[in-house]
């Protein structure tokens, strides 16, 4: 395998075990062996033939072979023609050279020395998460750590152990660890250096690509990451195990149903064998009454040869002469063999075919006993399988866990101002700059004002999979008036916000799983004044309360509607947002005077394991903050903040006490906490936006919305379990409509 081989003697038979053809000069061929028009014109007659084998990787996964000479570049299409190769590829992919592909460097540009392929060293695999990809074996040359032993005289090699002391290695060592601090294995690390050749960058990239950034994030307790790295190892380990469970099951089931089939077809037989018994029964039965019959016949007819004969004085004949008597004689001895025949042929047919029944019988106990087996097989099986799916939910539990059970981000709101009273340092740092001083926040992720609905849906992704395994989900947008809260939670329509993006994701993750088949049940409703108001009827209803019973808190009267399509859920969601109270405010004219909570509830059943799931999305859009006195709001508006500002204080102490893992947390200080009770406490897990808005005239309410953040960020869920009343489900149910 060479870079750029020419079409000469010596590297003919490596181009004929490539499936090429061979090229005479003058005569050049396609590699099926035909003559081609595009490759005629690059090739002069009796000219010297000097081909080029390439193989060419366009970025959209396809591999073509080309043929260079002199520089005229030609290719293999589908049809196995020869096409000139089109000059934007040069900038679409790259040529395979054992270069480019094994140092884990960027891609050669197109335009670089190709490489000869052997096409046997071509090949794909499946890799959890990525999809089938290309493979690829190459041939080079690697270091190898060896040392001298004088006793053999020879170069040995070195144990890893002894290895990872060597100057050399344990340089690039410490390089692949402070880049990825998630790594602490330094003889894992010196064996990924050994693949690599001992090149730190591509140990680095290696890793990276197996389990992302979660390696670059150093930990305070130093083995943080390693625990998630561990888990996450163990979740894709679990996968495989359930994958191959899975096919065993299928694999199982389907020799049960041929055991079904078999056993069935067997008692078919048995059935048609015992009527042909006794159909020979009865002909046997038919053939003793003829026989029977016949020597009726032969004993009237002897008792009619010897009639009393009158005496008289003519002489007549007898009525039967000796010669019929002889007839009829032989007649029955005839019949008595061909009876005695049938007899015995029918015994014997009777036997085969009892010996036959016995060993079907036997055949069937047997199928019966395999059976019994298969369906033993099949149930441990299943319990394995069950045992996994459990083992691989606490698993991902765990590694959300590690990560926190609520994750804090924060994003800036786009605006036209040439001045900002936000910079954004780095990914989780943001600085809020007030009066010439700055303080600075940090959360799991900042959104800056150019990061799209996309970037920040992405942030709530891990979750929303713990809502399909039935946990309590809750997403919440906490912010200023007009701070963009409604705008990340529900967007538009051409640009939808993380509400519909989140639905789609579980509606995705539900059709997924082929082997649980789930139900969804949505809600909506406001919180205006601190008072609860369903959003999905029109008839105005009398006040809903809430009601906790045992762990669950619901809402008596709250209508539930059943969905199954993103259609369903938008048509609900739209008559929700027609129902909801809308006011306007000096500050901005579509600001939201209550807080909007949509739930949607997913309750799934598995079919193998038989194990039923039940877990609530909450997404819950926030009332904007405000000071009353920068609003100069009165009346009913005044009311209205106050009640706004009232819960969203409830909600600070709320997170305030479980920071602290308060014995007491003032869940029913509000509607709004008490609500949202099984969203903030337990293994529920939350993702909290706080938006902000990067005005300098909003500086005073941006530095409190981040420190409100920050107080959340420093919350711990599972810690908090002991100290508090838990609730795991939300059911804000009652009066379920099908739609
Ligand atoms: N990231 C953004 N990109 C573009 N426009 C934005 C962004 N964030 C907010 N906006 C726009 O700013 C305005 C106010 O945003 P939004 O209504 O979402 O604020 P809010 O915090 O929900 O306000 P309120 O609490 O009063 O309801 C809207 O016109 C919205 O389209």
């Amino acid at each position: 395998m060479g870079s750029g081989a020419s079409v000469s003697e010596a590297s003919r038979p490596e181009r004929q075990e490539a499936g090429q053809a061979e090229a005479e000069p003058g005569q050049p061929s396609t590699p099926a062996g035909r003559s081609d028009a595009t490759l005629q014109e690059t090739v002069a007659e009796g000219e010297e033939v000097s081909l080029d084998f390439e193989s060419f990787l366009h970025n959209n996964g396809t591999l073509y072979s080309c043929f260079n000479h002199h520089g005229n570049r030609v290719y293999v299409d589908e049809s196995q023609n020869l096409q000139p190769f089109p000059k934007e590829w040069y900038s679409q992919g790259h040529f395979l050279t054992p270069n480019n592909e094994s140092s884990g460097q960027a891609h050669a540009p197109a335009s670089s020395q190709p490489a000869v392929r052997e096409d046997d060293r071509t090949g794909s695999i499946y890799i959890q998460g990525k999809g089938t990809v290309m493979t690829y074996m190459f041939e080079e040359r690697v270091n190898v750590c060896r040392f001298w032993d004088p006793h053999s005289g020879v170069w040995l090699l070195l144990p890893l152990q002894w290895e990872i002391n060597v100057e050399f290695v344990k340089a690039r060592v410490q390089r692949v660890m402070s880049t990825l601090p998630g790594l602490v294995d330094q003889k894992e690390i010196t064996a990924a250096l050994r693949q690599c050749n001992y090149d730190p960058e591509e140990v680095i990239s290696v890793y990276l690509t197996m389990f992302g950034e979660i390696l670059l994030q150093a930990s305070a307790g130093g083995n943080h990451n390693y625990a998630d790295l561990n888990s996450f190892r163990a979740l894709l380990e679990r996968d495989r195990v359930i994958e191959d469970l899975r096919q065993k099951l299928q694999t199982k089931e389907k020799e049960v149903d041929n055991l079904f089939q078999r056993n069935s077809y067997l008692a078919r037989e048995v059935r048609y064998l015992s009527e042909v018994v006794q159909h020979l029964n009865q002909k046997l039965a038919e053939l003793e009454a003829d026989q029977q019959e016949a020597r009726e016949k032969i004993r009237s007819l002897l008792n009619r040869r010897a009639p009393a004969v009158p005496p008289a004085k003519t002489i007549t004949k007898p009525a039967v002469d000796t010669d019929q008597l002889r007839q009829v004689s032989r007649l029955t001895r005839e019949l008595n063999v061909s009876n005695k025949q049938l007899r015995s042929t029918v015994h014997q047919a009777l036997t085969d075919m009892k010996n036959q029944l016995e060993e079907l019988k036997g055949a069937a106990g047997k199928l019966t006993q395999v059976e019994q087996e298969a369906a033993g097989e099949v149930e441990e099986l299943r319990s394995l399988y069950r045992k996994e799916a459990v083992e691989r939910k606490s698993l991902y539990n765990k590694l959300l866990e590690l990560q926190g059970n609520i994750r804090v981000f924060c994003r800036c709101r786009k605006t036209t101002a040439s001045s900002s009273c936000l910079e954004k340092t780095d990914d989780q740092e943001v600085v809020v700059v007030q009066k010439g001083s700055k303080k600075k926040f940090q959360f799991d992720k900042v959104y800056s004002q150019t990061s799209t609905q996309e970037d920040v849906f992405a942030g709530t992704l891990p979750v929303i999979t713990s809502c399909v395994d039935g946990y309590n989900v809750c997403i919440l947008a906490y912010g200023q008036t007009g701070s963009g809260k409604t705008y990340t939670m529900m967007g538009s329509k051409e640009n939808p916000g993380v509400n519909i993006r989140s639905i789609r994701e579980l509606l995705r993750i539900c059709a997924e799983k082929e082997k649980v088949s789930y139900t969804l049940k949505i809600s909506m409703l406001e919180i205006y004044n601190d008072s609860l108001n369903d959003l999905l009827t029109k008839s105005a209803s009398a006040a809903l309360d809430i009601r906790v019973q045992g762990k669950s808190v619901s809402v008596p009267g709250l209508t539930q509607i059943q969905v199954q399509t993103e259609a369903d859920i938008l048509n609900v969601m739209e008559m929700g947002e027609k129902n909801r109270k809308i006011a306007s405010t000096k500050l901005n004219t579509q600001s939201s005077r209550s807080h909007l909570v949509v739930a949607l509830e997913v309750e799934g059943s598995d079919e193998v394991s038989g194990l039923t799931s039940r877990g609530t999305l909450t997404l819950c859009d926030l009332a904007g903050s405000e000071r009353i006195s920068k609003t100069e709001a009165e009346g009913q508006r005044l009311v209205e903040a106050a009640a706004i500002n009232k819960s969203l204080t409830a909600l600070g102490q709320v997170f305030s006490a479980l920071k602290c893992n308060a014995l007491h947390v003032p869940f029913r200080n509000s509607k709004l906490t008490h609500l949202l009770q099984p969203c903030l406490s337990g293994d529920a897990k939350c993702c909290v936006f706080v938006n902000v808005s990067p005005d300098v005239s909003d500086a005073v309410e941006t530095l409190s919305t981040l420190q409100f953040g920050s107080t959340i960020r420093q919350v711990s869920l599972g810690k908090a379990t002991q100290n508090i009343v838990l609730a795991k489900t939300t059911r804000l149910r009652s009066k379920p409509r099908r739609r």
